[in-house]
Formats: C-alpha cells, structure tokens, sequence
C-alpha cells in the first residue's frame, strides 16, 4: 500500500547573519546551510496496518508525512501510494488519502462546521447520498452534533480535533496520516479519539500512519513503531521486540505457597536467564531480558523452586525505552 525507497528531503537555510542590520543581511545572504530532514528511509506498510511513526522534536517526522501525502517533493528516492507517486499524482492519491495535522485544523475558521464539510464534499466530489451517510456514520461515532453548527474558531481543541478527523474521513480514503491527532487533549478526549482510531483500523480496515509523542498513543493503537532520529530510520518492528533488544528487564514477583528453595546459583546471580533481585519470606522478585528467555522458561523453571501460588508480571515502560534511543 505505502511504498518507500531511499527517501531523502534537505533544506537549504541561510546563515543567520549577527550584528547589526542582522535580518536584512540573512534575508539577502547568499550562504546556506543544508538541513538533512530525512535521510535515507525506505520501508513498506500493507494494507490494514497501524504503524506509529515515533522520534524527538526535528527527527523528520512531518517532513516524511508531508513527503507520503505529496505536500512535499521529495529530494530523492520515491514513494508510492497504491502504486501512484503522490507528487506527480497528486489528485488521485489524494482521493485514497486523509490527512490531520493535529497541530493545524483543514477546517475553514470562521464557518460553522458544517460549512466546512459542504466545501470538502464538493472538492472530493462526494456524491450526495455517500456524504449523508458517511456524516451520519461520522457524527455517530464522534459526537458532531453538539458543535455541527459552531464556527470552528470557537471550538474546544477535543472538538476541533474530532471535526478534523471526520473531514479527514469524509471522502472514505483507505489510508490515513495523522500527525499528532491528539496533542493538548486532555484524557477523556485522547481516549475517545484513540477508540475511533480503533474503529476505522479493526472494522473499517483503514492503514494508519501515525506520528505522536504520546506513547500510550503507540502502545494501545500500534502493531508496529518505526523510530525516526536525526532523519534516519533507527528501528522498525513491534513494541515487544524493540523492549527485548533495548534489554530494559521484565520484573516478574512471584510468591510461593509454604516453603520454596532458590538454588544457589541463582541467589548468586549466576544463572544467566534472570537474576533474583529481592528474596522474602513469601517469594522473590526477578528480572530477566525477553530476548535471553521467555517468560514462560522464566515461570517454568521459578515452579521448579515451590508451589507458586501467584505472579505479577511489570513489562518495562515504553517511555523508559524510548528514552534509551532518543
Ligand atoms: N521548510 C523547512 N525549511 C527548513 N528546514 C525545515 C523545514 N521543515 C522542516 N525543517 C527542518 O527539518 C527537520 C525535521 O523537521 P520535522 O518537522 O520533519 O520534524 P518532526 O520530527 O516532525 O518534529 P516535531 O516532533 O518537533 O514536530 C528540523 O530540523 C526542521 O527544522
């Protein structure tokens, strides 16, 4: 569905000139500097997919999104949507595509919101009878009614985002590019966009691509993460692979029933699939790398040591392995 090959995009910016008159000698500067906004990014999503798009304030994010929905021209490699280059196709793939940059709105500021979708219908040509129900669909699962005819300039940013997100849906694109879709929004309003989000993936089959600094964002929604860091792609696979091979530990605590015996190698720290961290009167705690051991081989061999008789397992925070990449 999303075909992209070594992708490049860099700014020329001019060297800011200090002293005085600083600004109209930078203006008529004739140095630049080359920004390498993204470097070298290649990667496929298939159809029916939900990929969180992560990485630092400048990693390149916005620039690879603008680049996918072909708001941006690419300054080498090549992108395909569908089969179509989103530049040179720009009408096309815009028909299979919906964009929300959650920080800019698509909608008209001063119109009711209504109004808005009136404009967006005609410009997608949307048949009469599709915009009926789509809006009907849409306004069921995002609550429109209570702002349908509110100037959008007046607002809550939660409601503004849930206008941007039905305008984004209303010509029934199969993919979806959602830049930040739920920054500033307070919990309840991030829960009600994330489970619509759900609802266009699982029954609705819509591709997602999705950037956010949120990782309860990533955790819930997400299959897969790329991880974008100085514009170059630094990993790209699932949550639980990204947790192993940061080697961050899951904790397990387990207790026992009556007595239990850790043998002596483990005590010592010796065994190499888990370490024991904390030994009580009830139980121990361990830790050990998913990558090294399974938490099954972890369980199997702690019921070798007694009757176990409850376990609580502590995955590490994505944030703390996030934190290890960045
Ligand atoms: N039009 C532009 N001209 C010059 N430099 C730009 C332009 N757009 C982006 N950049 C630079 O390219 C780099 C990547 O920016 P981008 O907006 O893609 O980052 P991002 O990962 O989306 O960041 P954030 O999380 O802060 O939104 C940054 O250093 C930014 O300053």
């Amino acid at each position: 569905m999303i075909q992209v090959s070594q992708l490049r995009k860099s700014f020329m910016t001019p060297v800011v000139r200090e002293g005085r008159f600083s600004g109209i000698r930078t203006l008529f500067s004739r140095d630049y500097r080359i920004k390498e906004a993204v470097r070298d990014i290649s990667f496929t999503i298939g159809k029916g997919e939900f990929v969180g798009y992560i990485g630092p304030n400048g990693a390149g994010k916005s620039t690879t999104i603008k680049m996918l929905s072909g708001i941006l021209h690419p300054s080498s490699g090549t992108v395909y949507i569908n089969g179509d280059n989103p530049h040179r196709n720009r009408r096309k793939v815009a028909r299979r595509i919906g964009v929300v940059f959650g920080q800019r709105s698509q909608l008209w500021w001063d119109l009711p919101v209504k109004d808005s979708f009136d404009i967006l219908a005609e410009m997608y040509k949307v048949a009469p009878a599709d915009k009926r129900r789509r809006l009907w669909e849409l306004a069921e699962l995002l609550s429109l009614e209570e702002f349908w005819q509110t100037p959008v300039r007046k607002l809550s940013l939660g409601q503004r985002m849930r206008a941007d997100l039905a305008a984004a849906m209303l010509h029934d694109p199969d993919l979806l590019f959602l830049d930040e879709p739920t920054i500033g929004l307070d919990v309840t309003a991030k829960r009600n966009i994330r489970q619509f989000l759900k609802t266009l993936n699982l029954e609705f089959g819509k591709t997602v691509l999705l950037t956010t600094h949120d990782m309860d964002d990533i955790e819930e929604l997400c299959s897969r993460v790329m991880v974008i860091n100085h514009g170059a792609l630094a990993y790209d696979g699932t949550i639980d692979e990204l947790r192993g091979l940061i080697g961050l530990p899951t904790v397990i605590r387990v207790t026992f029933r009556g007595t239990f015996s850790v043998p002596e190698e483990a005590s010592a720290g010796l065994s190499s699939r888990f370490r024991v961290t904390e030994k009580t009167r009830h139980g121990v705690v361990i830790e050990g790398n998913r990558q090294e051991a399974t938490a099954m081989d972890m369980l199997r061999e702690l019921s070798q040591w007694g009757d176990i008789d409850d376990i609580h397992m502590e995955e590490p925070e994505f944030e703390d392995v996030i934190h290890r990449i960045y």
